[in-house]
């Protein structure tokens, strides 16, 4: 057929609607074609790009979330996160392997020997750094704050101002009297729910909560949000005791909390949401965009801003963490010629410490009360080392902060060691390789997040490997841990696990790293230990804590960006 026909003026209407059936229907295959093409690429592309060598999960290179979804079902069904790793370990029986979390990612490398973890951290520094998955991750909410920087020279000088308020001083002089003054409320607050429960149990995550963050919050701006006062006031008005001892009683929260408490818990729960997110920068474009966002960081911002105002208007002796900030950087600027911290770095330096610090002392506390009600022998054997130091000490006759830093018992050292052991908080650590590395033998390139699961010889899941020593570095070669836990005790609550065969206190008695390690590790830790010391020490001198009813027992964990408990009942007993 010539082409004349096709436009020729007497050639029928429906000639020309075949071509143009011809084409449209063409142009529809050429469109599902091109679709198609595009479907497969964007999957191949998404697809994992294992690193050769590390170990794997066959299955999972060819699937488009490759292991993410077989984490997020652990963590929906479990309640638990990086204790997945655990299962992995075993699955694949090497102490390091690789996981494809999120579709177009490079693969992650896990390690789970905790030797390597510590030669990492404290030993390798120049090859593993801060950056990759946590810095995108936090710096959400602390864009200039250290925690989400490389260990470049900024970070550097903005650590060293911050660390005078880590000092053995400082932290006896201003921090402690603060955090031994909200624990007393606490005791207070729990005195009274005691008169009003009748013997019944009653949750407490509330209460450790505001009392934990009363505390970072006054430990950082000096300000006093007083939210557990608020609570005594309004359990004094509302409790429900009901007629069956088996249930709790309930006692009414307060309403209307400061709207910085309010804001805080929006901005810090959209970082919670982003976690599992495949894609975190497109997330964050879709968060920074959202109305309870918007509002919430506002809230902060102008919060922050004040704080800092009003602690610069009362420059002088310090009060809080902010003001030794203000101090101290107006004398390192003054000294370098340099101008002091701007207000943003110390915002998000501040944020970051009383998150930081907030949400893991809460679940550090909350499952201290939990293992010490489920194991009374200990709880008592605590107690009595406790008066011990302090005979006669009860809820009415406390020791003080000053005596509590100074004094030690072997016991009672096991006790926090123990209790810091087995709750798990902080259960991840991660680095970023900043050049071609080796690790146990295995080639990692540049770029590549690797993840520490240290916790995985805390948890009775598996049994440690036996590495070869050849297969280590240089540097962990030279720097043992020793010899792990029995697989058989590594889930028991067992303090005396760190005293040796004359009872004195061992810190090192076995593996553990609660605080990750190295100029990366938490900086908080000596506040932490602080709080930690003075809270455990004090409820258990003012509380018995009993059993609580079966429907109260469990040890589910809530695991997101901390390992906290899903509930946490008590039935204490005051002790007068
Ligand atoms: C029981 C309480 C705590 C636990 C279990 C804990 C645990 C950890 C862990 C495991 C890390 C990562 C370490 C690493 O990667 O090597 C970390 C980092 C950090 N922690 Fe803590 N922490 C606690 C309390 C605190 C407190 C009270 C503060 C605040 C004052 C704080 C501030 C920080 C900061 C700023 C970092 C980032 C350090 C850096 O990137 O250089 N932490 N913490």
């Amino acid at each position: 057929m010539s082409n004349d026909t096709t436009f020729s003026s007497s050639s029928p209407p429906l000639e020309l609607d075949t071509i143009t059936a011809w084409v449209s229907q063409n142009a529809i295959f050429s469109s599902l074609a091109l679709l198609a093409a595009a479907v497969c690429f964007v999957y191949w592309e998404a697809l994992p790009r294992p690193l050769p060598g590390i170990p794997y999960t066959t299955r999972s290179r060819w699937r488009f979330f490759g292991d993410g979804l077989d984490f997020v079902q652990y963590n929906k069904d479990t309640g638990e996160g990086f204790r997945w790793f655990a299962t992995k370990a075993a699955e694949l029986q090497s102490p390091i392997f690789q996981v494809f979390l999120a579709p177009f990612s490079r693969p992650i490398v896990v390690v789970t020997d905790i030797q390597e973890i510590i030669d990492m951290s404290t030993r390798r520094t120049r090859e593993f750094d801060r950056g990759g998955f946590l810095s995108g991750w936090v710096g959400l909410l602390f864009p200039e704050g250290t925690i989400s920087m490389p260990s470049h020279e900024k970070f550097k000088d903005q650590r060293n101002i911050w660390s005078s308020t880590m000092t053995s001083q400082f932290l006896q002089a201003v921090s402690a009297p603060s955090i031994y003054q909200h624990t007393e409320n606490l005791v207070k607050l729990w005195a009274l729910k005691i008169s009003q429960a009748d013997g019944h149990a009653f949750e407490v995550s509330d209460d450790l909560k505001q009392v934990t963050f009363d505390m970072i919050w006054s430990a950082a701006t000096g300000d006093d949000l007083g939210l557990i006062t608020r609570r005594i006031k309004a359990a004094a008005i509302n409790v429900q005791v009901p007629d069956d001892p088996q249930k709790a009683a309930i006692f009414q929260n307060p309403a209307n909390l400061p709207e910085i408490v309010d804001a805080c818990e929006v901005l810090v729960e959209h970082l919670k949401n982003m976690r599992s997110s495949p894609w975190l920068a497109a997330t964050k474009l879709y968060v920074w965009q959202t109305v309870s966002w918007k509002k919430a960081w506002k809230i902060k911002e102008d919060t922050m801003i004040e704080l800092i105002e009003n602690s610069k208007a009362r420059f002088g002796e310090a009060q809080c963490a902010m003001d030794e900030v203000i101090k101290r950087s107006a004398k390192v600027g003054s000294k370098e010629g340099r101008t002091s911290s701007s207000h943003r770095e110390m915002i998000d330096e501040t944020f970051a410490y009383i998150v930081g610090g907030h949400e893991t002392t809460q679940d550090t506390t909350k499952w201290s009360v939990k293992y010490l009600t489920a194991n009374p022998d200990k709880q008592t054997k605590l107690r009595k080392a406790l008066l011990e130091l302090w005979p006669g000490a009860n809820a009415n006759n406390l020791p003080s902060h000053e005596s509590i830093i100074a004094k030690e018992h072997p016991y009672v050292e096991a006790s926090i060691q123990e209790l810091i052991r087995i709750a798990l908080t902080a259960p991840s650590w991660t680095r970023r390789t900043t050049q071609d590395v080796v690790v146990l033998g295995h080639r990692i390139p540049a770029g590549i997040d690797v993840f520490g699961a240290p916790s995985v010889q805390s948890i009775e899941d598996m049994d440690d490997f036996q590495i070869d020593p050849k297969l280590r570095s240089a540097t962990s070669r030279q720097r043992e841990t020793g010899s792990g836990w029995e697989r058989s005790t590594k889930g028991l609550y067992m303090p005396e696990r760190w005293l040796d065969k004359d009872g004195k206190y061992d810190a090192y008695a076995g593996p553990m790293l609660p605080f990750g390690a190295g100029p990366r590790g938490c900086f908080g830790q000596r506040l932490a230990r602080m709080e930690l010391r003075i809270m455990i020490i004090l409820l258990v001198l003012s509380f018995e804590f009993r059993d609580v009813p079966e429907e109260y027992t469990s040890f589910r964990a809530d695991e997101v960006i901390n390992r906290g408990p899903h509930i946490t009942y008590v039935r204490p007993v005051l002790r007068t």
